[in-house]
């Protein structure tokens, strides 16, 4: 019987694709607000066809099981949402009663941010998950950035159609030889925009990488981090397989997908083979 039914004992391709954490959203939906459990199928095929690998959900997952759960996973994306991380979490308070919130998403995601980091394991936030991975590590967010003297509106204008909601919206400028710039090919690019939210403070131990011409972070990378944690306000996900800078996103996420995923099966086969429990699975 292998012990790992993924891999053979000899070979180092594993049979099935990473598998990556995608938080869900909360949401009342209907004429009785029925609670669901969202996930933007946009992100989940960005995962499949853009990193090649296989999103997962942990619905109802709790902030105390995140290590556990970690073990069982390859990365971590965490999306882009309508709803806002609680101001309570930078010490504010909510500017805007009328603009949603998702206190469970929050309760989730800022502990598995500061695990992902801990546990070394691949984190790649995308515009709510790019606030949050900011917040879990200490910083703020402007709630209203198109309130801030100099500062745009950088969310999309109602009523678009999504080709133009998602389409480019403005340029960046990318860290010289940062990663992004290399994903890029350059220190120039367009990215779209639907955020109303953004970074105030950045936290310690965070790295911005890009900037909008009003100067606001548009991405950031974990300083120290060994292994791939980076994330950014604008949607690579949108159509990412026709558009070489958030394709090279992808599959620069892909390729460290790819590498936890050999730690794990390897610590899982040493682990069924001596019996010696692994640490965190990787
Ligand atoms: N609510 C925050 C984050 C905005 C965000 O994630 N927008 C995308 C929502 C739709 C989608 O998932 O594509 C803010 O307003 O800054």
């Amino acid at each position: 019987m292998n012990p790992n039914p993924t891999a053979s004992a000899h070979s180092a391709a594993p049979a099935t694709p990473p598998l990556v954490w995608l938080p869900a959203d909360h949401r009342q939906l209907g004429p009785n607000d029925m609670p669901y459990l969202l996930l933007g199928d946009k992100y989940a095929r960005a995962v499949k066809v853009g990193a090649q690998a296989q999103p997962v959900l942990f619905p109802l997952a709790e902030a105390a099981q995140v290590g556990a759960l970690l073990a069982l996973v390859d990365g971590v994306m965490l999306t882009g949402s309508p709803s806002n991380v609680h101001p309570a979490h930078f010490d504010e308070d909510v500017h805007d009663p009328t603009l949603p919130l998702d206190p469970e998403r929050d309760a989730l995601t800022l502990a598995l941010v500061r695990a992902c980091i801990a546990q070394q394991v691949p984190l790649l936030g995308i515009c709510r998950g790019f606030q949050e991975i900011n917040v879990a590590l200490g910083g703020s967010l402007h709630q209203t950035v198109h309130a801030v003297p100099g500062l745009m509106d950088h969310r999309d204008p109602d009523g678009l159609p999504l080709e133009q909601q998602y389409g480019p919206s403005h340029p960046v400028r990318l860290a010289e030889g940062s990663a992004l710039a290399q994903w890029a090919g350059g220190t120039q690019a367009m990215v779209n925009s639907l955020h109303g939210q953004g970074i105030g403070r950045l936290a310690p131990g965070v790295r911005a990488l890009a900037w909008a011409e009003d100067g606001l972070v548009e991405a950031i990378e974990v300083q120290g981090a060994t292994e791939f944690a980076y994330a950014v306000q604008w949607h690579p996900e949108w159509r990412c397989e026709q558009n070489p800078f958030y394709a090279t996103t992808f599959e620069a996420f892909g390729q460290a997908l790819r590498r936890r995923q050999q730690r794990r099966l390897q610590a899982q086969l040493a682990q069924s083979t001596t019996g010696a429990p692994s640490a965190t699975g990787a």
